[in-house]
């Protein structure tokens, strides 16, 4: 039976494909990112993408991915800022491995992301803020983040030290054998 993949997914901006570079090699696993591999099938950017085709389509893409990765192969991927955000995407990852979901204050996220052009969803309107773009699209998310298990927990820590905690989260998970992905939230937060 393969491992179960490794997914790290989380709010946009919070270290996902850092975060999941790392960890594929320190665990020497190969590595996928959901927004690259999009974009390298498409031929095209993200913003070019949701600019040409519209969300929806790039939505169907994530979708596709996700169907694909529903199985275990002892990869780590790492997702794109929306794609847990639908059930079924969340399901079929689920089914294939276990789901880490990268979290931090929205001022940190804003600060790392000051100098970002590449993400369509933090175009700003005009007389906003990137905070206030930040804030409306985690109001708009946080309940459908909430369906995702094991948090963590990224403001202020480097993307190192991110990677240790899930690879001792991890190491704890496979030895108990007890994801169970529907039972919601760290009741820690
Ligand atoms: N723990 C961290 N501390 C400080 N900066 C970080 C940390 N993790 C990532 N960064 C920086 O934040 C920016 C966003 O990181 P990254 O692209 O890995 O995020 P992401 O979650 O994959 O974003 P997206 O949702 O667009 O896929 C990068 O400039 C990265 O170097
Ligand atoms: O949070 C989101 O919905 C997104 C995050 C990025 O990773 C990309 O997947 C895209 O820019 C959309
Ligand atoms: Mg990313």
């Amino acid at each position: 039976m393969p491992l179960r993949n490794l997914v790290i997914t989380g709010f946009v901006g919070t270290g996902k494909t850092t975060v999941a570079r790392i960890l594929a090699r320190r665990l020497g696993r190969p590595f996928l990112d959901f927004d690259e591999e999009i974009a390298r099938r498409a031929g095209r950017s993200i913003p070019e993408i949701f600019d040409q085709d519209g969300e929806a389509a790039f939505r169907a893409m994530e979708a596709a991915l996700c169907r694909e990765w529903s199985t275990p192969r002892g990869w780590v991927l790492a997702t794109g800022g929306g794609t847990c955000l639908h059930p079924a995407n969340r399901a079929a990852l689920a089914a294939g491995g276990h789901l880490f979901f990268l979290y931090a204050d929205l001022n940190e996220v804003a600060r790392r992301l000051a100098d970002a052009t590449d993400r369509p969803l933090l175009r700003l309107r005009p007389g906003e803020t990137l905070l206030e773009r930040l804030q409306a699209l985690w109001n708009a998310r946080e309940a459908a983040y909430r369906a995702i298990p094991h948090w963590v927990d990224t403001t202020g820590r480097s993307p190192e030290a991110v990677a240790e905690e899930i690879l001792q989260r991890l190491h704890e998970l496979e030895r108990t054998d007890d994801d169970d992905p529907h039972r919601g939230p760290d009741p820690t937060l």
